[in-house]
């Protein structure tokens, strides 16, 4: 019997044809314009951190309602592989051990689904908060004295060490955000709808999530916010600004943290679930396989052979292996 597997790599036990990792130079030029994350700083203190030694909460805001992705159920509470995405982005922050304590925030007609949820997944040290009618209401109503991590409840893939550099830069700094590269330029109009000028692509960032805050910076900040921040506001970073004086720490995020936000996206979230859920499943298949394999040309089988074709897995937020055709071929000698 031969059980002929391409040389696996040891970390995933599995060829790695092509790794694709986030590095910080962009394949494009990019423009001699300077933006500074003084993530090299923070890579230094990290490396050095033996603990979080402080309480952190995440609030996770899922009290939307999910429009833009133009079906009826929120975004947050679609299901894949008979698990939400909430229940996803909630197994993420489970998984952090110096997390103590992770506050949903859902509109008050789905509480009780969250707290059906809560139980069916097993899901521990969770809070449920109702949600407001914008989201910087819902963030509110989330926060408690502890350094705050706030992360939309619709990024479900985000890695620990991501986390870990916004929370350390948030205690240093008093807040801190995920940033990534603009993939449009932003544009601005006239009054009468035609192009009032652009900005310079690379001197700006999108302002993602993941952000950080201790908490009186943003507790003060909705305390001392407008009506009009509450209702039309999407940026908490600018309200500890504004309102604090607090100037946010920027740091690049992986692709990754991106929201799920419109229905394309769902489909796309459902893949890599999927891709993770099929790396343990041929993993473990592939395992068992030369197993029965081993122990049927012992008994003597019929011959046959399988192969199995490209396969895309997404293994964490870091890093993309493609899994080459994996030519499995067992031969069984009948008697
Ligand atoms: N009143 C609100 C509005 C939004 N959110 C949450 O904030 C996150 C990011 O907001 P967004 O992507 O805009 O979600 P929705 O408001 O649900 O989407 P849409 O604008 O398409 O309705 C989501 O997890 C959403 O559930 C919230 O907690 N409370
Ligand atoms: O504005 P929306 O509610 O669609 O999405 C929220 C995002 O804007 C927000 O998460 C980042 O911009 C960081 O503030």
């Amino acid at each position: 019997m031969t059980c002929v597997m391409h040389k696996v790599d040891v970390l995933t036990n599995f060829p790695k044809l092509y790794m694709q990792e986030e590095t910080g130079d962009m394949a494009r030029p990019v423009d001699p314009g300077h933006f500074s994350t003084c993530e090299a700083r923070l890579d230094k203190h990290i490396a050095g951190l033996c603990s979080v030694d402080f309480q952190v909460a995440v609030v996770l805001p899922a009290g939307g309602s999910g429009e833009r992705t133009g079906i009826l159920t929120p975004k947050q509470l679609c299901t894949f592989l008979n698990r939400l995405l909430i229940s996803y982005t909630i197994q993420t922050f489970e998984r952090v051990p110096w997390i103590q304590s992770i506050v949903v925030v859902v509109a008050k007609e789905s509480l009780d689904l969250m707290m059906d949820i809560i139980h069916r997944f097993h899901h521990r040290n969770v809070l449920v908060v109702h949600g407001g009618s914008t989201r910087h209401r819902s963030i509110f109503n989330g926060v408690g004295p502890s350094v705050v991590i706030i992360h939309d409840a619709v990024r479900p893939f985000v890695e620990e060490d991501f986390l870990l550099k916004i929370t350390m830069a948030a205690k240093e700094q008093g807040a801190a955000g995920a940033i990534r590269p603009l993939v449009s330029t932003v544009i601005a109009t006239t009054l009468e709808g035609y192009l009032d000028h652009s900005l310079e692509r690379t001197k700006y960032r999108a302002s993602e999530m993941t952000q950080g805050f201790i908490y009186d910076v943003i507790y003060q900040a909705y305390q001392r916010c407008s009506e009009s921040d509450f209702k039309f506001g999407t940026e908490c970073l600018h309200l500890a600004l504004q309102y604090c004086g607090t100037n946010a720490k920027p740091i690049e995020g992986p692709p990754t943290l991106w929201k799920v936000t419109y229905k394309g996206d769902l489909a796309a979230a459902e893949s890599i679930v999927k891709g993770m859920y099929l790396y343990t499943f041929l993993y473990t298949t592939l395992s068992l396989y030369c197993f029965v394999c081993t122990l049927s040309s012992l008994c003597h089988c019929t011959v046959f052979k399988c192969n199995i074709s490209m396969i895309v897995v997404y293994l964490d937020s870091k890093t993309t292996y493609f899994i080459d055709l994996m030519y499995v071929s067992t031969i069984f000698y009948t008697t």
